[in-house]
């Protein structure tokens, strides 16, 4: 079994009174794709949050490619290779796809921006994703579809060298089509040895990419399974009830596979 690249351990996280994020272990091993799912209010996004370093876990561990490290703020995320792509995208309407990629991060020498190389990396990134969709790297942002959209947010956070994405509902607000294009590109994420984690709440698009499905269940990682060893109905299960038959935290010694 690949040891994973990410591993969080007996992670927990309470706003005020509130306590989230129960004694959570998750594991993302590099060139799987884990998505992570959960009913409304299970704490998904609490779980990304502490990862990304924006709300630290309070207490537990994080391991980074076999060590404890301390993610205290994004920027600590962001060193070690962890990206987010939130649903919102963050993307800049009046900006063109390079200005975008490279927002926040502009590089060049002596505060001048090197333009040709950003848009040659630009164009070298979504070329080794196979991104065909977008015709131009300088067409603004503002004129993309909903899944060209997606896809520049998601080569923005892997043109950084990164070695774990987590996708937030990647393909929530997409048509077919652009939902079959963006599964697509992110399986070919795993494929470049990436490890990537998705949110969803659609069962087709799990058991389509990913290799194992986490569920949190009211703050408790209800079950970590190989998606070949589960049904929709028994992953459905586990996220209305987290249990389905010998599977859940009511038998927390057969939920791990
Ligand atoms: N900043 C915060 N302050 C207080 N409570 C919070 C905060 N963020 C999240 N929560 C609470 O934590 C719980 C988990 O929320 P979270 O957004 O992580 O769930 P989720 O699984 O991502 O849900 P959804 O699928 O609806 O996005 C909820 O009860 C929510 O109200």
């Amino acid at each position: 079994m690949t040891e994973p690249i990410l591993e969080l351990r007996g992670v927990n996280k309470s706003f005020g009174p509130v306590h989230v994020l129960h004694d959570v272990d998750f594991a993302v091993r590099a060139g799987e794709v884990t998505a992570l799912v959960g009913d409304n209010g299970a704490g998904k996004s609490t779980l990304v949050k502490c990862i990304a370093g924006i709300h630290p876990a309070d207490s537990g561990e994080v391991r980074f490619a076999g060590r404890p490290v301390r993610v205290n703020g994004p920027r600590d995320a962001a060193a070690l290779g962890i990206e987010v792509v939130y649903q919102d995208l963050a993307l800049a309407d009046n900006l063109d796809i390079v200005q975008n990629m490279f927002l926040g991060r502009e590089r060049g020498r002596f505060g001048l921006l090197a333009e040709a190389e950003m848009e040659q990396a630009a164009r070298r990134t979504l070329t080794s994703l196979s991104v065909r969709t977008v015709k131009s790297v300088r067409t603004q942002v503002a004129s993309l579809s909903g899944g060209q959209r997606q896809t520049v947010a998601i080569a923005k956070a892997v043109l950084w060298n990164s070695k774990v994405v987590l996708l937030d509902e990647p393909t929530a607000a997409l048509g077919v089509a652009q939902t079959r294009q963006v599964l697509d590109l992110v399986r070919r994420l795993a494929e470049q040895g990436l490890g990537v984690v998705l949110i969803s709440h659609n069962m087709n698009d799990v058991f389509e990419v990913a290799d194992r499905v986490a569920c949190l269940y009211l703050g408790r990682m209800a079950a970590e399974v190989h998606t070949r060893d589960v049904t929709h109905g028994q992953v459905v299960e586990l996220i209305t009830a987290g249990r389905s038959g010998e599977l859940g935290i009511a038998r927390p010694e057969s939920a791990t596979i």
